[in-house]
This record gives structure tokens, C-alpha cells and sequence, in this order.
């Protein structure tokens, strides 16, 4: 079950021509699938683009009657994969990814599919997540389009032109060949907006005719000779033909503007960044007209000189907005004109920064450096060469005063007490060596468990360990989400400890879904998907590659046994990898799946319990090692009631959900029994009302002795 439903939303792919489609980027761009007669998609999900996954899955239906297969592919490597069909067949084909840690997953398909080349449109649709807000190393996806001659779309964030990239990505894919990678960056897939819809498309050749005929062209096999020729295609063939269809059919847009000796060049992606900024300084209006003329890339790969020896025409000086590094396109374009000998000088890194994310600051800043040195008569007289005075000021007023707050578990997340088992333990064994994975569970390498070493990459936290294997009565300890074991873990963690006879712990991290992705179900998930195989068990799995030591608990919140699990896999004789599988459901995804099926009870008339926690302060020691084993965000501090004390008191705010970790955390550690259930009951029977009153008589009863001996002492 995923994070956000679009079963509403998705009613929109079945506008038909002539209609208008509202709505967000990423529903668009599957209704622009639709409308180009894709015959399969596949993907992996990942920030930005998870929910063009979650789109396809409430669209399944509407698909399969369209004949076009939505898979959820294993990985990005798989996703990427399933272009092969489009290799032989006339078949149009999708599949999508985050990048560019999805890109690099991918590569080895990619890298294949772009030698051989496609007959069918191929289009690989990548959420490039750059910037601010990102949960990924900082590269950029255009270096694999360059390595391998993919064409690489940036359009500029407009729900039409995305749409429009789409439609046009088949066809330049077709006449060159070639596989396309349509980019769409974080604030593009959810920019919101409007298109006259087409009706939706079947593919005239279908994937029935593919089975019953199946085309062999052993010169499309990424094998040699072959490949060397496919090399000179890409050079001689493909290339040229990309570069026509881009100049024939407009892909890259001008603008034209009355400062007619300077001109603005830009990823179609930095548009909206770069006309707010120019709209702030008085370069432009809100409707977008401009007064430096615009080039804007929506094809940042390849670019086509033609059109910049137009641009640059009567030019002295254009700027180049390319976000990252290395800047690959300044350096084209510098290439481009020395080589024509054309003297329009190129500020780009000049007056912008290599590296971070270009915002409308950062774009601000550089386009008052760029027309300071060409067309200072454009800013406006009295404009301060900084412009904003009071940022520099407000973030060191936050920067003193505001107390940081890195990402962590949810509220009553079930990955919490694994880790606080974990720090128990390491109190015992001491401290430990542990390579972690990519997943929720990453959260335990910041405050307050401050717990793992590394990250190396998704289902990779196993082979990050094992050559530490265990010495010296010391083992290292790796951890694996269940959503990285399906992607990658089972083979590149899992059975590489088991061949390589690493000595070291596994700790398999099962929530029930792709958590961090928002939720997907995985093979192991305990759903019943109609249009997947679910509930298949990673115990199973595990031993099926050859490990022997393995234990599942299935309650992580047993904080004790976690512990004891953990502290026997790191002490036993046993040598070889040892594997832990705790199991308990996502929080988030339980509250989602639970939280209507109790509040429709409520309204029916049953009786529904729920749990909360809390704390009684008049036990509470006030030295908070509960909130700094548990890191509960639920757990807060207040006032003592105590006048004679002054530490404050550990308090359960209203967000708890009654997960009973920081009870069990307490009961552990030996901390302290201040921690209480309290259960709130709506509908309650009679029974309920009978067994309260007694309860009240008898605890009121000794309460009122209390207070008569505490007033007459
Ligand atoms: O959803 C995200 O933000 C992720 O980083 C998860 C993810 C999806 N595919 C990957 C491939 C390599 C590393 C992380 C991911």
C-alpha cells in the first residue's frame, strides 16, 4: 500500500481528445504514456518519481485494458532491462527510476541497450533528485547519457511541455534509434498544471505479435564484432539523426528578448528558477516574457550548434545556467565556438557556483555578476549589489536559537527499539563496526543512536562489512532494510557472506514494505496484491543461499530479546554469516491501513481500545535516558511538578501511538518504572464501566489514606 492513493486522479488518463487535463506532473506524464501508445512500463520507485510508480499501480486496470504491462521491476538494473523488448519489436516502452543512484544501478542494462540501439521507442524517465532536500549523493545523470549516446530531455517544468517531451521522446528515440532519458527534477514532477488531452493510443503492434513472431537480428547484440560497429552508428548515424529531429521539431525553445547583444542559456529544468529570479529583479514579467533573450535546452543531450551559432549571433555575451558539475555543457558549448571561431564570450561557473543546487538566490546573485559586467544599464540604479540584506541575518537568528532536528524514525517505528537493542548491547560487547544500507533504517546513523559506519549503496550493507570478517573475537555487523534485500541484498550481501565465509552479523531490517520510497509492498509483504506475488518469506530466502544461523523475531518492540538475539549472533562459536530478521509492520503504513478500519468500528458502535503511553512524573528521575535510548519523536520534556526539583520530566505527547517502545526501552535498560499504558476506549460495554468504577473505588480508596497521613505528618 502505498504512501498516497491516486485512484481518484488517475480517472483523468481516460480523458479523451479535445478535453482538459488538470493536474499534477506526474499524472501527466503517465496520461502522455497513454496517449503514445506504450505497449509496457516498468520501474523502481524512489524520490521525485515514486509516485509516477504509485500512478501506474491505481492505473493497473486501465492499462491492462490498453493492453500495456506495468511492471515493478526488482530493481532499476531490471527496470532498465525491460527496454530489451523495444530492441527487435516496434514496440514503444517506459521504465523509470530515481537518479542518478538508479542510473547507476541501471548502467549495466543501459550501457547494453544504448550499443545495440531500439526500433521502439524507448524511454527512460528519470526523477533527478539534486538539490536541497535531496536524499542522495550530488551527481548528475548527464554524464551517463554522455558515456553512453542517450539522449538526454530536460524540459522546463510546465505540465504541457513535460507532456509534449514525452510524445516527442518515442519519436526522437525511433527516427535515431536510440533510447531517450526524459529528466525530471524534484520541483518538475510535482509542478501542477494544464494540457488539451489526446485520446489514449494502442499500439498497433502488440506484444502478442512479438511472442508469436519473434524477430532475430544478431547485429542488435551487445557482443562483439558487433559492438564496434555499433559504436560507429551511434558517431555517424544516430547522432546526426537526434540532432535533426531536435532542430526539425523545435525541441529547444527562444525567447526573445530587446537586450538583443547578451542572451540567457539554460537547462529547460533552471527555467522557472531562472524567470523568477530575472521577474524579482525586474528582468522579466510574471507572464514570462523577458527582456535578455532565452535559449532554453528541453534536449540537454545532444546540443546542436547550428542553434547556438544562431544564438550567439551579434551576441558578446551569453550565460550558461547549468546546474552541478562538472559543467558539461559550458565546456560543449565553449568547444562549439572555438572551433567555429566565433569570439561571444561564455560566462557560466564565472558568475554562478560549480557546485549546490541554483536557486532563486544563487540565480539572483549570478545574474546581477553577468549584467554588471555586459548590460549594467538593465538593474535597476538603486538596487544594492547584495539584494537580500536580512537572509544572511535571519539564519544566524535561526542558527543560534533554534534547536537542529536531524531525520529520524517515525513515531512508533518498529526500526527504533532494534536500535536501541543495538546500543544496549554495545555497552556489553562494546563498540561495534556496522555498514549499513539505504532504507529507513539509515536514520539510526544520526542522533540519538549514532549507530553505523557506511552507506555504500541499496542491499549493499552486507558486502560493505565482510571484509572486516570477524578477528580478534570481534565480528562486524551489517544491516539490510527489507526493501534493499529484494533489490539487491539476497545476492550481493546475503549470498556474497556466504560464499566469501564472512564471520559477521546480518541484521535484516523487515517492516513489511519499501518504507523510505513510501511504501510499497515488496515480495515479502504481508498484503494480498491481485496483481502481484506477495508473502513470499525472507527467512526462506536466506537459508535457500545457504545460511545456516538464522533467527526471526518477529516482535521488534521486544526490546530484551532483540538484545540477547543480537549479543548471542555477535558471541556464538558458530562461524560464517548470521542472520537476524526482525520483523514488525512500517508504523506509518500500519496507521494508514488500521487508523479507517478503527474509525469505522467507532462509527459502527463497536468497541475499539487504543494504547497511549505516558509518564508519571512524580517517578520519573527527570535524567532522560529514556528519550536518549529511544528517540522517540513523542517523547518530550515538562516542567516538574516537584517544586523541590528542577530537572524537568520526560512527558508522552498526543502523537504517541502506543508502541510501548520507551516502556520496554526503560524496562531493559533498567531505567526507571515511571512509564504507564493508559488505554482509551470508545463504545465501552458495561463490563468496561463495572471493571472503572472498581478500579477508581479502590485506587481512590488508598489515595485518600495516602493524603490523610502525608496532611497529619
Ligand atoms: O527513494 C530514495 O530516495 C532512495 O534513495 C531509494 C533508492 C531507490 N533506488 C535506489 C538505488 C540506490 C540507492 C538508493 C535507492
Amino acid at each position: 500500500m502505498a504512501e498516497r492513493s491516486f485512484k481518484e486522479e488517475v480517472k483523468q488518463l481516460k480523458l479523451g481528445a479535445g478535453e482538459e487535463f488538470k493536474g499534477e506532473a506526474i499524472l501527466a506524464v503517465t496520461k502522455a504514456l497513454l496517449q503514445s501508445g506504450v505497449s509496457y512500463v516498468s520501474g523502481y520507485q524512489g524520490a521525485p518519481i515514486s509516485h509516477l510508480i504509485d500512478v501506474l499501480n491505481d492505473a493497473n486496470e486501465m492499462l491492462q485494458e490498453l493492453g500495456v504491462r506495468f511492471e515493478s521491476s526488482a530493481n532499476e538494473a531490471a527496470a532498465a532491462a525491460s527496454l530489451a523488448v523495444s530492441v527487435n519489436y516496434p514496440l514503444r516502452g517506459a521504465c523509470t527510476f530515481k537518479a542518478p543512484v538508479g542510473t547507476n544501478v541501471a548502467s549495466d542494462a543501459l550501457a547494453n541497450l544504448s550499443s545495440g540501439g531500439v526500433k521502439g521507442g524507448a524511454l527512460i524517465i528519470v526523477g533527478e533528485d539534486y538539490g536541497e532536500g535531496s536524499s542522495i549523493m550530488q551527481e548528475r545523470s548527464h554524464a551517463f547519457a554522455m558515456k553512453s549516446q542517450m539522449w538526454l530531455l530536460d524540459p522546463r517544468p510546465n505540465v504541457q511541455t513535460i507532456v509534449d517531451m514525452v510524445e516527442k521522446g518515442f519519436q526522437l528515440s525511433e527516427v535515431s534509434n536510440t533510447a531517450v532519458m526524459l529528466q525530471l527534477r524534484i520541483r518538475a514532477c510535482h509542478v501542477y498544471g494544464s494540457f488539451i488531452a489526446k485520446d489514449n493510443k494502442r499500439s498497433e503492434f502488440s506484444r502478442l505479435d512479438a511472442l508469436q513472431n519473434p524477430v532475430r537480428d544478431v547485429s542488435r547484440y551487445a557482443l562483439p564484432p558487433f559492438t564496434y560497429q555499433h559504436e560507429h552508428e551511434k558517431i555517424e548515424q544516430r547522432w546526426p539523426a537526434a540532432v535533426k529531429f531536435i532542430k526539425d521539431n523545435k525541441i529547444n525553445e527562444f525567447f526573445d528578448g530587446e537586450a538583443k547583444d547578451i542572451g540567457i542559456v539554460m537547462q529547460g529544468g533552471m527555467y522557472n528558477g531562472v524567470l523568477r529570479a530575472m521577474e524579482i529583479m525586474g528582468l522579466a514579467d510574471v507572464y514570462g516574457n523577458s527582456r535578455i533573450p532565452l535559449y532554453v535546452l528541453n534536449a540537454t543531450y545532444p546540443l546542436v550548434d547550428d542553434e547556438f551559432v544562431e544564438f550567439c549571433a551579434g551576441k558578446k555575451a551569453i550565460m550558461v545556467v547549468e546546474e552541478g558539475q562538472p559543467e558539461f555543457i559550458e565546456q560543449a558549448i565553449n568547444t562549439m565556438l572555438r572551433r567555429r571561431d566565433i569570439q561571444t564570450r561564455i560566462e557560466g561557473k564565472s558568475v554562478l557556483p560549480m557546485a549546490g543546487e541554483y536557486t532563486g538566490s544563487v540565480l539572483k546573485a549570478g545574474l546581477q555578476k553577468f549584467c554588471i559586467a555586459h548590460r549594467p544599464d538593465l538593474l535597476a540604479p538603486d538596487e544594492p549589489p547584495q539584494t537580500n540584506k536580512s537572509l544572511p541575518a535571519a539564519l544566524e537568528t535561526l542558527g543560534t536559537n533554534v534547536q537542529g532536528r536531524p531525520p529520524s524514525f517515525c513515531t512508533g517505528c518498529p526500526e527504533r527499539p532494534i536500535f536501541s537493542a543495538m546500543k544496549l548491547v554495545q555497552r556489553e560487547v562494546g563498540p561495534l563496526h556496522v555498514s549499513a544500507d539505504i532504507g529507513c533504517h539509515t536514520f539510526a546513523s544520526l542522533q540519538p543512536f549514532n549507530i553505523g559506519q557506511t552507506t555504500m549503496g541499496y542491499g549493499l550493507g552486507g558486502a560493505g562489512a565482510s571484509p572486516l570478517s570477524g578477528q580478534g573475537g570481534k565480528r562486524p555487523v551489517a544491516v539490510v532494510g527489507d526493501g534493499g534485500f529484494w533489490h539487491n541484498g539476497l545476492v550481493s550481501s546475503v549470498g556474497h557472506q556466504v560464499f566469501n565465509k564472512t564471520d559477521g552479523v546480518m541484521l535484516i531490517v523487515d517492516n513489511g514494505y519499501a518504507a523510505a520510497t513510501g511504501g510499497q509492498d515488496i515480495l515479502s509483504s504481508a498484503a494480498n496484491v491481485e496483481t502481484r506475488s506477495t508473502q513470499h518469506p525472507i527467512e526462506k530466502a536466506v537459508r535457500g543461499v545457504g545460511v545456516e544461523w538464522v533467527k526471526h523475531i518477529t516482535r521488534t518492540y521486544d526490546v530484551a530479546k532483540m538484545r540477547d538475539t543480537l549479543r548471542e549472533a555477535l558471541t556464538t562459536d558458530v562461524k560464517g554469516p548470521k542472520v537476524i530478521i526482525a520483523s514488525s509492520e512500517c508504523m506509518l503504513n500500519k496507521q494508514r491501513r488500521v487508523k479507517p478500519l478503527l474509525r469505522a468500528a467507532v462509527k459502527r458502535g463497536e468497541r475499539v481500545v487504543r494504547e497511549r503511553f505516558g509518564v508519571d512524573p512524580d517517578t520519573c528521575t527527570g535524567d532522560h535516558s529514556c528519550i536518549r535510548l529511544s528517540g522517540c519523536p513523542s517523547l518530550t520534556i515538562a516542567p516538574n511538578p516537584d517544586p523541590l526539583r528542577r530537572d524537568p520530566v520526560t512527558k508522552v505527547i498526543n502523537s504517541c501511538v502506543g508502541c510501548g517502545n520507551c516502556g520496554e526501552v526503560a524496562h531493559a535498560a533498567i531505567l526507571c518504572p515511571s512509564f504507564f499504558r493508559a488505554s482509551i476506549i470508545d463504545n465501552p460495554t458495561r463490563w468496561d464501566f463495572f471493571k472503572q468504577r472498581i478500579r477508581d473505588a479502590v485506587i481512590g480508596f488508598f489515595q485518600r489514606r495516602l493524603e490523610r497521613k502525608m496532611v497529619s505528618a
